[in-house]
């Protein structure tokens, strides 16, 4: 049994498995826990089974967020704490200028799509930001940032007097006739709009028709708009294969 922690900038996925396939997940608000304790009290309240005096593995984009794992690793799990890089994994090129600055999700997007998907893949993670990856015979190549929905959402509500904010969903037409509808146009459809055109530009670089994989919380208000697999649990699979990986090599 390993626990799972994918601490992005909004939410941090906790998620409990034996073999990296099934995985028994809970939602916490990144925001929500400052110490040790507090997260292994909200575990505790989620989880019926034992989880103590087991590795823990994570993925943090939140630096800030990683000393609390060190301290649960040790208080409350077997002392074992893996933090996912991509210099911590070798059986991919990391094809880019720097690969220490790429953000962790990223790293375990990157590894579950190679090792589930194959060597030509490109992957969209819906989150505070959206982030394109490019992986390309076998080696990442890099990718792209976007602002996510919320996130656009947001810079429209807190950059002006009036604009409101508005439920992350597709507009269904191009024409807003009211404020809402203009704001998701804008937000929502524009983005879409704007990763479909990275992505086609992306897919001239290719000799092979590349796997295109949606993952993120997000992903599930694009699920019907893009074209591609949407695989939920892209980031835990990754993280997963770090664990597998690392386990074997260092300790
Ligand atoms: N069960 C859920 N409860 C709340 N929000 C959810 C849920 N499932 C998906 N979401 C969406 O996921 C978003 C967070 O996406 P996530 O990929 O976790 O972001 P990040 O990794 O940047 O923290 C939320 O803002 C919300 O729109
Ligand atoms: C781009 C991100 C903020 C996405 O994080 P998230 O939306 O999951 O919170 C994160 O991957 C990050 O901080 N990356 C570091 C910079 C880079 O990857 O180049
Ligand atoms: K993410």
């Amino acid at each position: 049994m390993v626990l799972l922690f994918d601490v992005g900038n909004t939410h941090t996925t906790v998620a409990l498995t034996r073999n990296g396939k099934e995985f028994e997940k809970y939602r916490l608000s990144t925001v929500r826990y400052e110490t040790e304790d507090e997260l292994y009290a909200f575990l505790k309240s989620f989880y019926k089974e034992y989880i103590e005096n087991i590795p823990i593995v994570v993925s943090s984009v939140v630096p800030s967020m990683n000393v609390i794992f060190e301290y649960f690793a040790e208080k409350y799990g077997n002392g074992q704490v893996y933090f996912v890089s991509a210099l911590g994994y070798d059986k991919i090129k990391w094809n880019v200028s720097y690969p220490k600055e790429i953000g962790a999700d990223r790293v375990a997007d990157v590894i579950a799509a190679y090792k589930d998907y194959g060597e030509n893949c490109i992957v969209i993670d819906y989150g505070t930001a959206i982030t394109i990856e490019v992986i390309k015979d076998g080696s990442y190549e890099g990718g792209a940032i976007l602002p996510g929905f919320a996130m656009m959402i947001n810079a429209l509500f807190k950059g002006t007097a009036k604009l409101p904010l508005v439920e992350i969903k597709p507009y269904n037409g191009f024409i807003g006739k009211d404020t809402e509808s203009n704001i998701q146009i804008g937000t929502i459809n524009a983005t879409v709009g704007a990763i479909k055109y990275v992505i086609e530009n992306i897919v001239k670089e290719y000799q092979t028709q590349p796997v295109i994989i949606h993952t993120g919380g997000q992903s599930v208000f694009v699920k019907d708009i893009v074209e591609g697999i949407v695989d939920k649990d892209l980031t835990l699979k990754g993280m997963y294969y770090f664990y597998e990986e690392t386990k074997n090599s260092t300790r």
